[in-house]
């Protein structure tokens, strides 16, 4: 599934430290010459594609970045300190885009590679530099190059590693809310959730992206509801996490709805590796746990786990084993010889 973030951004890159005017003054030497310094370059910003980022979520954060002018020459033929680089650590995958947001300026595909956004200006020269056989005492320096300011957006086309799965109200986006970084709207009326929601999941310091997508009702394959236009986002997911509610009457039915569904759509989505979850079991009692388990169990034909997205009940055991099917399915690409990155630029 491929989402798109974008965040813009304001650089600046240092100006160049001023040339010095000075002349060496020392005891017993009468007329001493020049010895103005130059002044130091300004800093450049950079960007770079670095491992283990998914989201340009910290730029949303912080926006501007300066980097530091260079300092001023000084007498004794002192050069002045260069300003500080500054580097804006993005995800693989990143474009950089104009601030028409269409000119692709840079695509950074592998990690580390770097791309220069704003030289910094260069540092004047200082009236040491101005010597000649005609003038033996310059009264003057370069003042340094200003910096250079840009507005620019950085744009990330991500890939999910989860799809979320269920009914209308299963409590798809409560999951999400609580377990990334995202802010769904959540409410207790079906078809809530209009479009996909993208959230960063962190558990055993790993990160995966998870998608929350429209709840799919019978017959969504054929247009009903809305939850269909969107299966076609979860192909590329590794895995697949079916939330059923189990405050429902039947679950059983609500199980093979979503299934059926899955089926009829095609595109070997019934196939991909897939978690079941009984959900909302802070509202059961260990009776009726077990009971919708056990119905639950029956109709998927494997084991289920049981959470809740509202109080956090179960969602550490739900999130490590995403997260190995997840390994598995990156370990399988890459047996497979294919591009382990799920970067598509
Ligand atoms: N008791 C309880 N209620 C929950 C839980 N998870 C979600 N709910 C409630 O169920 C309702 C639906 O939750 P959502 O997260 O919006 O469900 P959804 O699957 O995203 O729904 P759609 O976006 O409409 O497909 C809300 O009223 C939630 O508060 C849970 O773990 N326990
Ligand atoms: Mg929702």
């Amino acid at each position: 599934m491929k989402f798109l973030d974008l965040a813009k951004v304001h650089i600046r890159s240092g100006a160049g430290g001023n040339g010095c005017i000075s002349f060496r003054r020392e005891k017993y030497i009468e007329y001493g010459g020049p010895d103005g310094g130059d002044g130091g370059r300004g800093g450049d910003v950079w960007a770079e594609a670095v491992d283990g980022l998914n989201t340009l979520i910290d730029f949303r954060y912080q926006q501007h970045f300066f980097a530091k002018n260079g300092q001023g020459g000084m007498g004794q033929q002192r050069t002045g300190r260069d300003g500080d680089d500054i580097v804006l650590r993005v995800p693989v995958g990143t474009e950089i885009l104009d601030e028409d947001e269409e000119t692709v300026l840079a695509d950074l595909t592998e990690v580390g590679q770097r791309v220069l956004l704003a030289k910094g200006g260069n540092g004047g020269f200082g009236n040491l530099h101005f010597k000649t056989s005609t003038n033996q005492a310059p009264r003057h320096a370069n003042p340094g190059q200003p910096g250079v300011e840009r507005t620019l957006w950085l744009r990330l086309k991500l890939i999910a590693d989860v799809g979320l799965l269920g009914l209308p109200n299963a409590g798809k986006s409560t999951f999400l809310a609580a377990t990334s970084n995202a802010r769904p709207k959540i409410a207790d009326y079906p078809f809530t959730t209009l479009h996909p929601n993208l959230g960063v999941v962190g558990v055993d310091n790993a990160e995966f992206v998870v998608a929350d997508i429209p709840g799919l009702i019978e017959g969504a394959h054929e247009g009903r509801g809305i939850g269909d236009l969107f299966l076609g986002h979860v192909e590329r997911c590794a895995v697949l996490l079916h939330l059923v509610d189990g405050t429902a009457n039947d679950v059983a039915e609500d199980y093979r709805t979503i299934i059926q569904e899955l089926d009829a759509y095609g595109e070997g989505l019934a196939e991909k590796p897939r978690i079941t979850a009984l959900n909302k079991i802070d509202a059961l009692d260990d009776e009726l746990r077990e009971m919708q388990r056990a119905e639950l169990e029956a109709a998927c034909g494997g084991p289920v786990f049981l959470m809740s997205g509202v109080s956090g009940e179960g969602l550490t055991e739900v999130l490590r084993a995403l997260k190995a099917q997840i390994d598995a399915d990156r370990l399988r690409m890459r047996a497979a010889g294919q591009e382990d990155a799920p970067w598509s630029p």
